[in-house]
């Protein structure tokens, strides 16, 4: 006889499907039961506001979270740079598998890489972080480019560039792998460059606090490292007391002199959308062992961002 399903709550979008049914699979593994995928429509899927103004993709994440609450699903997969950095006390992120790349790219007409787009060249992106990178390189390469913010699923975001009505769009490559459209990338983006949101292209898997069977289950699936890493970035965002939709990228990885790993770096960027003004800084310090380590990590990285003016950066918290 097999054993009762377990519920796997998730968003109806391509990518939350994509990511959902890879996780369902994994998970299948690790505790041997079948997972049957429970589809939750959210204000956010069907408002055509724009999403900052209905409170970022916070809303997504909140009725994922209510349907975990209500008993009505047993976990739920989140895509770590959407979830907001407070976690409440009867939920655990009792996985967060191993991260893939982290980095943002462009889909540009004509087969473009960031450094052949032309002066005045029309960029499709809502994300302030992205906007305030892009035209801080302009700034930097004496050339213009027009951030435009848009938003919509990924193929909706890349049809703007098949249509004619942008150069380009910048995505996560991390999506774009999940939805198996990563070949239609022109460019992928130096951190240098542009540094990516706190936690991308890691995924959360979320369960109730007292489900110990299956938070010990799920366990199976963490990743260490990548723990590690996304809790010193979302550190840095709570200590710089600013959302997912703030101008904020970060990036922890690990150093090593060629034989073995000897230290975490964690780099942050804050800066105006205009790109005028960054505050970029890094630090790096023992691989964090705990919990606490990591956070005092992205904590101490926000203490100096702060001491060089990112709050006056971050600007008006409602667009
Ligand atoms: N903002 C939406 C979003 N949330 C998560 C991803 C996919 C990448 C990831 O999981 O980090 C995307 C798409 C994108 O930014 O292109």
């Amino acid at each position: 006889m097999t054993e009762k399903a377990l519920r796997l709550g998730t968003r109806r979008s391509k990518l939350a499907m994509a990511q959902s049914g890879q996780v369902a699979d994994a998970v299948s593994q690790v505790t041997g039961r079948p997972v049957e995928l429970v589809e939750i429509t959210t204000y956010g899927d069907v408002s055509r506001e724009h999403l900052a103004q209905i409170g970022g993709t916070g809303v997504f994440v909140a009725a994922l979270r209510e349907a975990l609450a209500r008993g009505e699903v047993d976990f739920a997969v989140h895509s770590l740079k959407d979830l907001p950095t407070a976690q409440p006390d009867e939920l655990v992120l009792a996985a967060i598998p191993e991260r893939e790349d982290p980095r943002d790219v462009i889909i540009a007409r004509d087969a473009l890489k960031l450094t052949d787009l032309p002066r005045g060249a029309r960029i499709g992106t809502g994300s302030p972080r992205r906007m305030a990178q892009l035209n801080a390189y302009a700034r930097a390469h004496g050339t213009d480019i027009e951030t435009v913010p848009i938003r919509g699923n990924v193929d909706t975001r890349i049809g703007y560039v098949a249509k004619g009505d942008l150069d380009a769009v910048v995505l996560a490559a991390a999506g774009l792998n999940r939805i198996g459209r990563s070949d239609e990338v022109t460019d992928f983006l130096s951190v240098d460059t542009v540094l990516p949101a706190p936690g991308q292209g890691a995924l959360a898997i979320e369960c109730a606090a007292d489900d110990a069977d299956l938070v010990a289950a799920l366990a199976e699936l963490d990743d260490p490292f990548t723990r590690a890493a996304v809790t010193a970035e979302r550190s840095l965002l709570a200590a710089l007391e600013a959302g997912c939709s703030a101008p904020v990228g970060a990036l922890a990885d690990l150093l090593d002199d060629g034989q073995a790993v000897k230290e975490m770096r964690l780099r942050g960027v804050v800066g105006t959308t205009d790109g005028s003004t960054l505050v970029q800084l890094s630090t790096t310090g023992p691989v964090p062992e705990t919990h606490e380590a990591a956070t005092a990590l992205g904590r101490g990285l926000a203490t100096e961002m702060l001491a060089q003016g990112a709050a006056g950066l971050m600007g008006e918290r409602a667009l």
